[in-house]
């Protein structure tokens, strides 16, 4: 036998003292031994020595590599190095995310002979239905996924961008639930529509007699957040004045209570989000670009529903059991298909706003395209307002569905709003930036 085939003893009996499910494989993908963290949580069995990584992770018979997924063998294989990487898991319990590293081990000439496998499952998403938190396996989510999987365990100020109802608020949650900070606070602050006094005594706090109406001294939600990760959403309404705050509190570790001239240390992870195109506001002037660099050390873009569409069905079995939970809904795959050819400008919300409406219109148990609103089935061509475009690109779909959204509401805009899972706000932007008074 080769040195390259035999495991060395003394690596196995190392692996089988470590907390976390390890296994060890050869650069044939084939698995020589596994821990006994891996045997009591990740075995469904029959035992996986002699199998390849792939047969038993994600049972595919080629590797992942060749099956048009990334491959952290072969990566390591060709880079020599340590590689990470984010991978859908079939286990006990059915498929996980699980984040994996892989270290090469050399044998005595040198050459890279064997692989070790860290797996840590990353239990704040999943890729089949689930009725709580983030659920996606389109690989546009993934993507973003392994970003969060990243950048949780470090301190790092992260920058949620995506269009409203994209799931930002689960992100900067699931950020939180994924770091070292997970037993603290999660504290999240809506910045739009805050006047700059209220935001200011909102989040520093205040003394006693700080203002008018200061009867008592009050904490604010950086304290309320210590240790743990305060959550800043729609951060680009922020007033420039509390801006500078703000700046100095990421770049001193201070701040101070409104009225007080005490200083205290803030025990934060920031997470900021934003719809807003934070870059074109620096040019304008209304957003700082001093503190555009601090909030944004690790920038993660959340896609829109449109970028993940293979994630609809899947969304659609999670909402149903979470917008009626005691009824078990379906629905028809004709009704599937008008979701599917639908753009949704309202993202993850308005799909969850069509699926409560379709389930009170609903007496049965199988939703059908009848229950959809008329305004989810495929646009008619534009008569009165702008011409849709032809050549496809999301864009243009988005830009068709909403303005077949617009022409076809009948109501206030304030009720359309609600329909596609906007703020009014929002609304007004969209239907400035499609030319529509
Ligand atoms: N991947 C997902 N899996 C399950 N539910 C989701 C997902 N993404 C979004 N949702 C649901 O969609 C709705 C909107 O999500 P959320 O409030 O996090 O969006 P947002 O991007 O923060 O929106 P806004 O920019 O308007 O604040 C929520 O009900 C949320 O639970």
């Amino acid at each position: 036998m080769s040195t390259d085939t035999r495991p060395l003893p003394e690596l196995v009996s190392f692996l089988e003292t470590l907390a976390e499910p390890h296994i060890l494989c050869d650069r044939h993908y084939r698995i020589i031994a596994a821990n006994h963290a891996y045997r009591s949580t990740c075995a469904t069995g029959r035992s996986v020595v002699g199998r390849t990584c792939y047969e038993v992770s994600h049972h595919y018979n080629l590797p992942c590599d060749q099956a048009g997924e990334s491959c952290p063998l072969a990566r390591s294989l060709k880079s020599g190095q340590r590689e990470r990487v984010l991978h859908l898991h079939h286990t006990p319990r059915g498929e996980e995310y699980v984040n994996i590293e892989l270290s090469p081990i050399r044998d005595a000439s040198g050459e890279v002979a064997w692989f070790i496998e860290k797996m840590e499952p990353l239990n704040v998403a999943r890729g089949i239905s689930d009725n709580r938190g983030l659920v996606g396996r389109a690989p546009a989510f993934q993507r973003m996924l392994e970003l969060v999987a990243r950048a949780a365990p470090s301190d790092a100020s992260i920058l949620l961008q995506g269009e409203s109802g994209t799931g930002k608020e689960l992100v900067a949650n699931a950020i939180h639930e994924a770091s070292l900070r997970a037993e603290h606070p999660f504290v999240a602050v809506d910045c739009s529509g805050l006047p700059e006094t209220l935001f200011e005594s909102e989040v520093f706090g205040h003394e006693r007699g700080a203002f008018t109406g200061a009867s008592a001294r009050k904490p604010g939600l950086i304290e309320a957040a210590s240790g743990g990760t305060l959550f800043l959403d729609e951060l680009g309404d922020i007033p420039l004045g509390m801006q500078v705050k703000l700046l100095r509190l990421l770049e001193t570790g201070t701040y101070r209570r409104v009225g007080s001239t005490e200083l205290r240390r803030a025990d934060i992870r920031l997470v900021s989000a934003t719809h807003r195109p934070l870059q074109e506001m620096i040019a304008r002037g209304t957003f700082r670009q001093d503190l555009y660099y601090r909030i944004n050390t690790f920038p993660i873009t959340v896609p829109a529903l449109r970028e993940r569409p293979s994630d609809i069905p899947l969304l659609v079995d999670s909402l149903l059991g979470r917008v009626a939970p005691t009824r078990k809904l379906r629905i028809s795959a004709a009704a599937m298909r008008v979701l599917m050819a639908y753009a949704f400008p309202g993202n993850v919300r308005e799909l969850r706003n069509v699926l409560e409406r379709a389930s009170l219109m609903c007496d049965g148990d199988e939703i059908g395209p009848e229950h959809l609103a008329e305004e989810l089935h495929v646009p008619p061509p534009a008569a009165t307002l702008p011409a849709p475009a032809t050549t496809g690109n999301w864009q243009d779909i988005e830009r068709d569905s909403f303005l077949h959204a617009v022409r076809t509401h009948r109501g206030s805009r304030r009720d359309l709003a609600t329909r596609l899972g906007l703020s009014e706000r929002t609304l007004y932007r969209k239907l400035k930036q499609f030319g529509i008074g």
